[in-house]
């Protein structure tokens, strides 16, 4: 992380409310390229709604969203899309009949330039989806077989790869690792390291601390709509984390305890 550069992405002072309910007050995050930030929260806490406004779903009320600097308003996924930004969602829209490659490109798909019908260009997409889950160190067999032949590990990682198609500079991963099995889970992980040692921001939701202090470098704690904390790797001890996300801990303890150790604090 270079802090004499810009943040790719700042969510500044946002807030958003839905009737009664303050979902967002006044949160603030930043994320450098390189970098992986888990957001952490109990059901409510926010965390959908910071992602659904980073990637342009939800538009906040107050606050903004700059990245690299430049204020913009992200309107809908692809003023999102257009800055850099893709986010892989829980249900990861993957189709079971198709396989892997049409699933990489579903919408985006590749034609042929010179017939006058469309024709798919399968080989070109074959090649292009070959190199992509080789950069990622995907493993896939055969991506010519349906995705419902695929474990929960390889979806998780083709809906990731698919996202990186466009060469973002920021991934919003949700609960990519939730009902995964180990070895899966070590494989999702692996993957996310991979997207940081390519230079991009990373943005994980995950309820899953061991996860979390795997592979985070920075955690930031939402609770009730505030941001109550923010720590770094190694600066905090998962009871402290999971205090920090009950409310059993104090929003200014926690920021003590931060600085006492060297970390970033709210
Ligand atoms: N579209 C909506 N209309 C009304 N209230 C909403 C809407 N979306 C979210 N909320 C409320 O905003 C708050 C934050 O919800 P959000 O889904 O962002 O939390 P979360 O941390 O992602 O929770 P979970 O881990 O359960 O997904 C909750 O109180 C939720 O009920």
């Amino acid at each position: 992380m270079n802090n004499n550069e810009p943040p790719i992405l700042e969510v500044r002072n946002v807030s958003i409310r839905f009737g009664g309910v303050a979902a967002l007050t006044k949160v603030s995050l930043s994320i450098w390229p390189g970098e992986v930030v888990a957001l952490v929260g109990d059901n409510g806490a926010g965390k959908s709604t910071l992602v659904k406004t980073i990637s342009g779903i939800q538009s906040p009320d107050e606050g903004e969203i700059l990245v690299s600097g430049t204020p913009l308003s992200l309107k809908s996924p692809h003023d999102a899309n257009a800055a850099g930004i893709q986010t892989v969602y829980q249900d990861l829209a993957i189709c079971d009949n198709l396989d892997t490659v049409q699933n990489l490109f579903l919408g985006r798909e590749y034609y042929h330039p010179w017939y006058k019908g469309r024709r798919l260009d399968r080989a070109r997409m074959e090649a292009r989806a070959k190199e992509v889950l080789a950069n990622l160190d995907v493993k896939i067999r055969d991506i010519n077989v349906p995705a419902n032949s695929l474990s929960g590990g390889q979806r998780q990682s083709v809906a990731i790869c698919r996202s990186i198609l466009t060469d973002p500079r920021v991934v919003l991963l949700d609960e990519p690792t939730a009902a995964l099995g180990v070895a899966q889970r070590k494989q999702v992980l692996n993957l996310i390291e991979r997207l940081r040692a390519q230079g991009r921001a990373v943005i994980v939701i995950s309820h899953d601390l061991g996860d979390v202090q795997q592979v985070a470098d920075r955690v930031v704690v939402l609770r009730l709509g505030n941001k109550v904390a923010e720590v770094s790797r190694g600066k905090y001890t998962r009871e402290e984390l999971v205090s920090a996300i009950t409310g059993m801990i104090s929003n200014e303890e926690m920021a003590a305890r931060s600085r006492n150790e060297g970390a970033a604090h709210v």
